[in-house]
């Protein structure tokens, strides 16, 4: 009814305009109806999607206020659109609401009685930012966690052909760990005797030093590579949380736990966990570690009977455990547990034959990304091979990132500009040793972030001042108007009001 009326008023308007003979308006009417009739057909496509898309879904503002449901999602929850639209979520805990405090996707097991399912369910609630970072939606999901599964297969499917860079699946995967260098090529032959079995692997080296690679290629080669593979970095959980997020909980189990808790090794369960900076791992957790590892069996906190666990457990550090156990914070029986299969990655400076291999993938990388057929002269080359690369392959493709940035075709940046970005005269590396290219005056640098976020802002304002409107330097730039509006907040580019809009 009321769309008839506005094509009535429509109809009205553009024959007005047709008899005034005012065509500039007149074209421009249509066009904005054009524009209008394909977002209504969108909108109406979104809507059969989420009708026939076979899984329980509901959709919040973000408020949390429900603004769609299917069919499905009624039936599970036994809730009527009728009463639940347009009011929160009518559960003691819910979803939309961790997702609005936690402004992440929130994914946990369902306890049945808080949500009146059948057990197994999982609930998913994944936020929807708009351009301006502001929650606008919610999307809640109900799933088996077969469905989980064969999502995450798909999504990594994706993930793989978007960035058609790396292949993480069967004898390909190990093409993703490059070098030629002899300890490389042994980590490789290692990985394929080691991936097919359960055996627990250890895997250390320096920082940047490509540990998580290898981990990746042992997974894909492992017969879970279609299972979870849970990545958890142990320095990064506050110890006291630690052990509610690994091991999980029971309702009730202490204040503040209304509904059980599924922790990551049960999301692992048939899978695989990584567990990074174990040389982290506190002390007093270590015997529950030891016992999944040994009885294959865990106990939530506040419950006494064992679940039972089938996962392939990763460890990485770039501690020195051996050392760690002798002051006492790791324990000796965990490290011969993990250790079963150690695989050392050594750090980039011990293989300088991989140097240029990598540095030449990285310049390939970005430059499909950036769409910059830039090269590597030899000048750049000698020095790349003798820098001692601190950070390891992080730290390069850090570097060669920006390099890539900061160049044009035939127009690539200077030896004085890369040994800024490589802090030639400041940085001391893990071997005491600092390089100093002959004839180079090694400038202030700052740190790589520094340098990159300076030269952004000159870049803005240099759009800025050669465009008459921010919409206008966005465009320059090749990014929305909306990030060129949050990096002149956080550079303190000040933007005239009219631009803002
Ligand atoms: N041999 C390699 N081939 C290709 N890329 C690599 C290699 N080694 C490292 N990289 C790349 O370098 C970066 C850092 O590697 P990775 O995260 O595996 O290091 P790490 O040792 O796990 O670091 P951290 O200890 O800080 O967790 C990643 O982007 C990774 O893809």
């Amino acid at each position: 009814m009321q769309e008839n009326n506005w094509e009535k008023t429509l109809e009205q308007l553009k024959q007005e305009l047709k008899e005034t003979g005012d065509a500039a308006r007149l074209g421009r009417l249509e066009q904005l109806e054009r524009e209008f009739q394909q977002a209504l057909s969108e909108r109406v496509d979104i809507r059969e999607f989420c009708e026939n898309s076979g899984q329980a879904l509901c959709i919040t503002d973000g408020q949390g206020h429900i603004t769609y449901m299917n069919d499905l999602y009624a039936q599970e929850t036994r809730l009527r659109a009728s009463e639940a639209l347009g009011k929160p979520e009518p559960f003691q805990e819910p979803i939309s609401l961790q997702v609005m405090e936690r402004q992440q996707a929130v994914t946990f097991g369902n306890d049945g009685s808080r949500l009146e399912l059948s057990n197994g369910r999982i609930v998913s609630g994944v936020p929807i930012f708009g351009p301006d970072g502001e929650l606008r939606h919610i999307v809640i999901t109900l799933s088996t966690e077969e469905l989980i599964y064969q999502r995450y297969r798909e999504l990594r499917k994706l993930m793989n052909k978007k960035e058609s860079v790396r292949i993480v699946e069967g004898e390909d995967a190990l093409q993703s760990l490059l070098g030629k260098n002899p300890a490389i090529r042994e980590i490789r032959s290692l990985i394929r005797k080691a991936a097919p079995t359960d055996a627990t692997i250890l895997i250390t080296g320096e920082s940047g030093s490509g540990k998580e690679v290898v981990a990746d290629c042992i997974y894909g080669m492992s017969r879970r590579k279609d299972k979870p593979f849970v990545k958890i970095n142990c320095a990064a959980i506050p110890p006291n949380l630690l052990e509610a997020e690994l091991f999980g909980y029971e309702r009730g189990a202490f204040t503040g736990a209304n509904a059980r808790k599924i922790g990551l090794f049960e999301v692992a369960n048939h899978g695989t966990i990584l567990l990074d900076e174990i040389g982290d791992f506190p002390l007093e957790l270590q015997p529950k570690l030891l016992r999944v590892l040994q009885q294959g069996e865990l106990y939530r906190i506040g419950c006494s009977t064992p679940v039972k666990l089938d996962v392939r457990v990763i460890a990485a550090t770039n501690a020195n455990l051996k050392y760690r156990m002798q002051e006492g914070t790791f324990r000796e029986d965990l490290y011969y547990r993990l250790s079963v299969f150690p695989v050392r990655v050594p750090p980039l400076r011990e293989r300088r034959e991989d140097i240029l291999g990598l540095a030449n993938y990285f310049l390939e990388m970005y430059g499909k990304k950036y769409s910059r057929a830039v090269t590597l002269p030899t000048d750049i080359c000698r020095v790349l091979e003798q820098y001692d690369w601190p950070g390891n392959v992080r730290e390069m493709q850090n570097v060669i990132e920006y390099y890539v940035i900061c160049s044009e075709e035939g127009n690539e940046m200077s030896l004085e500009q890369l040994a800024r970005v490589l802090q030639f005269s400041q940085q001391d590396t893990p071997t005491g040793s600092r390089l100093h290219p002959a004839g180079e005056s090694p400038a202030a640098g700052g740190t790589l972030f520094e340098l990159r976020d300076n030269y952004e802002k000159q870049l803005i304002q240099d759009a800025l001042r050669q465009t008459s409107s921010a919409r206008q330097a966005a465009r320059m730039l090749g990014i929305f108007p909306s990030s060129l509006y949050r990096k002149a907040q956080k550079y303190n580019i000040h933007l005239a009001e009219e631009e803002i809009e």
